[in-house]
């Protein structure tokens, strides 16, 4: 990429000073909801009643058990895995190769925990120590992402983002300057994506479930719930890990602190929301709403996976026979849009299906409380946003075609609303 090049590429996020001010939002937004989770009045528009101190959010296991968790998580991933998937064609002409072992990780970290617990690990103590474990993440992740913007430094040309090299160091920090940072093959970006977050979330929503277990006799139906709910969510994602190499995180964003710090901070501590949330403020649910919620949570999955996996057969084999039949449009590059099926319907119906799942998840915490519907708040503007970028991107990739498309599917996530 050139100097020309890389100042001419338009500013997200508001420029230099919208990333200043998320540089700060976002893990005081992080610490709020988990102080708010705990707090009496969980509320989520109020300022905290209280500041923890330094004593509380710093401590010394809390980093040492992060980092045993990452070096598990790094050896998980450098297992024999059952596939080794290539990626798209890079500038250079070159493709990078990636472990498909994400399920196999989540295996062996449940089967590890289970035999853990039954030497007496004491998972039900994870709880406790959510708020110095944050804290050391979040710093994990400052530091981390410094040390990513100094490897970029040294990194050719042909390796950098199209987005984080504005020559602004600071905003360049915040999206990142290299596309695809690696040790060797161990490839940062790609595992911090999918395994020590995603997997972390589950196991802190595990060890909420049993620390309700302890204090009041058994789990709740709505923590059942929301762990189970959620547990399909990410052994979904890694089960289609390889589907992740199409996205534009992977294809498109450079790996700087927005990904380093949502993937290892973000996600754990603030995807676990509702099960904190139902851990200080048990909700009743009676059977009739929980067998409604799943009802949703199925629909939700059905079009998520739907839509998901039409996209994934159709762009790895357009003559697959699912999707054969398909009405399509052909664009300049070669490749074609899907015009009927899910893809017919909204122009991300996989968001769609996100949105009905991520509801799915809150209701079973009650509705006396706006606090357990942060996430549907918060993953809409992420996906109204997200949208908007990969809209950016499609036009710029098929121009006319992808005009065409959207004059035949108007809507964009939700049909003849938005
Ligand atoms: N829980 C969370 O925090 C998050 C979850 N997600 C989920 O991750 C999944 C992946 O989402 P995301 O990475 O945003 O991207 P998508 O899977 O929606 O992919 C967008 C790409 O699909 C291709 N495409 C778009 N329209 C068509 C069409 N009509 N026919 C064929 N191809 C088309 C284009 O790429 P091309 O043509 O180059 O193939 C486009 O760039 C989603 O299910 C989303 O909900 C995403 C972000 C956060
Ligand atoms: C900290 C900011 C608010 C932004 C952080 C964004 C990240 C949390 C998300 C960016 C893209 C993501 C994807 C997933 C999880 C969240 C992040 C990392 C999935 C792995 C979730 C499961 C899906 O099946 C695939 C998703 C791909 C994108």
């Amino acid at each position: 990429m050139t100097s020309r090049e890389a100042s001419q590429a338009p500013r997200e996020f508001g420029g230099p000073l919208g990333v200043a001010a998320l540089l700060i939002l976002l893990p005081a937004t992080m610490f709020h909801l988990l102080l708010a989770a705990r707090s009496g009045p969980a509320r989520l528009l109020a300022l905290p009643a209280y500041l923890p101190g330094l004593e509380e959010l710093w401590s010394p296991w809390a980093l040492l058990l992060l980092f045993i968790w990452l070096g598990l998580q790094v050896a998980l991933y450098l297992l024999p895995a059952r596939k080794v998937a290539e990626g798209l064609e890079l500038k250079d002409k070159s493709r990078l190769r990636y472990p498909i072992n994400g399920f196999q990780a989540l295996v062996l970290t449940a089967l590890l925990m289970g035999l853990g617990v039954s030497v007496g690990l004491p998972l039900g103590a994870l709880p406790g120590m959510l708020l110095p474990l944050a804290f050391a993440t979040t710093l994990t992740s400052f530091i981390f992402s410094l040390l990513l913007y100094a490897k970029a430094l040294v990194a050719p040309a042909s390796a950098l983002a199209p987005g984080g090299n504005s020559g602004n160091s600071m905003y360049d920090f915040f999206l990142g300057r290299e596309l695809n940072p690696r040790l060797g093959s161990f490839d940062f970006k790609y595992f911090c994506e999918l395994r020590p977050g995603l997997i972390g979330w589950v196991c802190i929503n595990l060890a909420l479930l049993m620390q309700e277990a302890e204090l009041r006799g058994s789990p709740s139906l709505a923590m059942w719930l929301v762990n189970g709910f959620q547990l399909l969510y990410v052994g979904d994602a890694l089960w289609y890990e390889e589907s992740v190499l199409t996205t534009m995180d992977i294809i498109h964003d450079g790996f700087g602190f927005m990904l380093v710090f949502g993937d290892l901070a973000w996600v754990p501590f603030t995807y676990s929301l509702q099960a904190q949330f139902l851990l200080y403020h048990p909700q009743p649910l009676g059977l009739p709403m929980a067998l409604l919620i799943c009802l949703l949570k199925a629909i939700g999955y059905y079009i998520f996976r739907g839509a998901n996996s039409q996209k994934n057969t159709f762009r790895k084999n357009p003559s697959d026979p699912s999707v054969a039949g398909l009405e399509t449009i052909p664009t300049a590059t070669g490749r074609q849009l899907l015009v009927s099926g899910w893809w017919g319907m909204v122009r991300h119906p996989n968001y769609l299906g996100d949105l009905i799942m991520a509801l799915a998840w809150s209701l079973p915490c009650g509705l006396s409380h706006l606090l357990p519907y942060f996430y549907v708040l918060y993953f809409t503007a992420l996906l109204v946003h997200r949208e908007a970028r990969d809209e950016q991107q499609c036009l710029q990739k098929y121009g006319r075609a992808w005009q065409e498309y959207c004059k035949r599917v108007p809507y964009r996530i939700i049909p003849y609303v938005y």
